[in-house]
């Protein structure tokens, strides 16, 4: 992939928000950390650089710096908040705090029409987000735009079209923001292909061919979004070289085995390899109460049975996986390492067992990425738009001991919760939707008999990324009609509640 233009993370949060904005207006982009940018720069020949914002100062002693040769590439560079700063103190102008913080929306008046402002209207609303700011101009720049807080919101070296800016293009709150980003690439560095999905992935199957040739390739499937689409992607590219293996943990949902293997076997026509692990499974989980301990036996158990399959296909090369773009970031980011609140399982994560050369064709790609990709692979909707389903599955959505019997009650109220999502058109409205049952006992009335039965907790969220997420507020009539009908319908079932907490400082799920 010809990436265009070429973005420096200095560790601010809206580091990937500056490619996606880049990438929905057709422009390839990628992040590298800071300390990389000169080799990645000289390496992946952008036609220019983004250096994005940070929370250090750049006055600090050990403040995040880049090799200066990176000016001398001859590349227009785009500075944005902390990247101003920093390019301000390398031409010799100086930073210093700023006398009250300037948080959230500012006019942005234009003092000269420039490209990067083209079509941009005057005034224009951007978003601001800092406690430094530039004090003295560094050599050879001007000023192009001034806020009634910040004297220097946007500043230009014309000789060598390096841009700095003291706002965030790239958060929505920016309202012309996107634009400014793309006159950035294509006014500025004359950035002209389109890059789209259709052209990723007839670039991403070429690709494949080449890697794989006459060999095959083992594919962990879900049924989710991710896996689903890496299994289509290389289907297209090597057909019968791909062996998609679909684990069933006796933790899945109701209909969900079936569903997964009529999608692949009758829609897609992939062979679907389906193991049947329930057994195996269910009984390690057996007197196991501790959310941490479920999660470890079942991401054992997980690599064990693929193992197993493995040895069942000695010509097997390669490993395929559903690795995104977030998810390679976030181990390259230039943030340290962060605290373990739950182990997230991920079979493909797990290299120890792997003899296996791996294939991730998704990895410089966002979920909402995938999902077109998906549809333009031919994927059906209902499996594009399906909510994410953890690994782990119902086993952490069931507190305490793990047993068929509860397995059956928790299937059966989440079915009922999908199915009514689904009935009211609200199925795709919320990110992810699923019932927990809570292994609390409350005396209940029905048929004029006391009843001392199982409660059930509706989680219902919106969430861009599942790193942060809030409630969702569902009608009142909608969630009367779930209770009502899990209630009727479950056994040992007789109370519903919904959980109304956020994340943070809940978690998604409750194990
Ligand atoms: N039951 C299973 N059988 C085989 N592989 C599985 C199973 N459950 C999880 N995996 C593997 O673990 C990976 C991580 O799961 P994860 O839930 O993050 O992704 P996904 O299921 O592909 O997509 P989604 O996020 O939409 O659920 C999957 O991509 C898949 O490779
Ligand atoms: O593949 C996965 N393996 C896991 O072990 C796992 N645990 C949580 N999740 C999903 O991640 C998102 C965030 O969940 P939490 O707020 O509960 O951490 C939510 O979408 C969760 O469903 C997992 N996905
Ligand atoms: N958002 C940023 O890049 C902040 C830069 C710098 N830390 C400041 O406070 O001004
Ligand atoms: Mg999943």
């Amino acid at each position: 992939m010809q990436v265009e233009i070429l973005i420096l993370d200095f560790g601010s949060q809206y580091t990937q928000l500056i490619a996606r904005r880049l990438r929905e207006e057709g422009v390839y982009s990628e992040i590298v950390p800071y300390y990389d940018g000169l080799k990645a720069a000289t390496q992946k020949k952008p036609k220019g650089i983004i250096f994005s914002g940070g929370p250090a100062s750049v006055y600090d002693k050990d403040a995040y710096r880049v090799d200066k040769k990176i000016y001398e590439l001859g590349l227009p560079i785009l500075g944005i908040c902390y990247g101003m700063q920093l390019i301000t103190v390398d031409f010799g102008g100086e930073v210093v705090r700023a006398d009250h913080h300037e948080y959230g929306k500012a006019e942005l008046f234009i003092d000269e029409p420039h490209k990067i402002f083209k079509d941009v209207s005057n005034p224009t609303i951007v978003w601001m987000s800092h406690s430094d700011r530039v004090e003295k101009l560094p050599n050879g720049f001007k000023r192009i735009a001034h806020t009634s807080n910040a004297p220097y919101a946007a500043i230009v070296n014309e000789e060598k079209e390096i841009y700095a800016i003291q706002f965030h293009p790239e958060v929505a709150h920016s309202v012309e923001g996107s634009k400014i980003l793309r006159n950035f690439a294509r006014e500025v560095c004359g950035v002209t292909s389109k890059w789209d999905m259709a052209h990723f992935a007839k670039e991403q199957i070429k690709k494949i061919k080449e890697q794989v040739g006459n060999d095959k390739v083992i594919c962990a499937l879900s049924g989710g979004v991710d896996s689903s689409v890496t299994a289509a992607l290389l289907h297209e590219a090597i057909g019968d070289q791909l062996i998609p293996i679909f684990v069933d943990t006796g933790l899945l949902r109701k209909n969900e085995r079936e569903e997964v293997e009529h999608a692949f076997k009758n829609v897609l026509h992939v062979p679907l390899i389906t193991v049947d692990a329930r057994d195996k499974f269910l009984s390690r989980l057996k007197g196991v109460t501790d959310p941490e301990e479920k999660r470890k036996i079942i991401g054992h158990t997980f690599i064990e049975v693929f193992e197993e399959e493995a040895k069942k296909h000695k010509d097997a090369k390669y490993l395929a996986q559903g690795t995104l773009y977030p998810d390679v970031i976030e181990s390259v980011s230039v943030k340290g390492p962060s605290k373990t609140i739950k182990s997230h399982h991920n079979v493909g994560g797990l290299p120890e067992w792997m003899k296996f050369e791996l294939i991730e064709p998704l990895r410089e790609l966002f979920k909402d990425e995938v999902r077109k990709l998906g549809l333009e692979l031919g994927l059906p909707e209902d499996l594009v738009y399906r909510h994410p389903f953890p690994g782990p599955g119902l086993a952490i959505r069931i507190m305490g001991e793990v047993n068929e019997k509860d397995l059956e009650i928790l299937r059966e109220a989440d079915y009922i919760l999908i199915q009514e999502l689904k009935a009211w058109g609200l199925y795709n409205k919320v990110w992810q939707a699923f019932a927990v049952l809570l292994n609390v006992r409350s005396v209940g009335v029905m048929g004029d008999n006391r009843t001392y039965d199982n409660a059930v907790a509706i989680r219902c969220v919106s969430s861009t990324d599942g790193m942060t997420a809030t409630f969702s507020h569902l009608p009142h009539e909608f969630l009367e009609k779930v209770a009502t009908r899990i209630i009727n319908e479950v056994n040992g079932i007789n109370r519903v509640v919904y959980d109304i907490s956020s994340k943070p400082p809940a978690t998604i799920e409750w194990e």
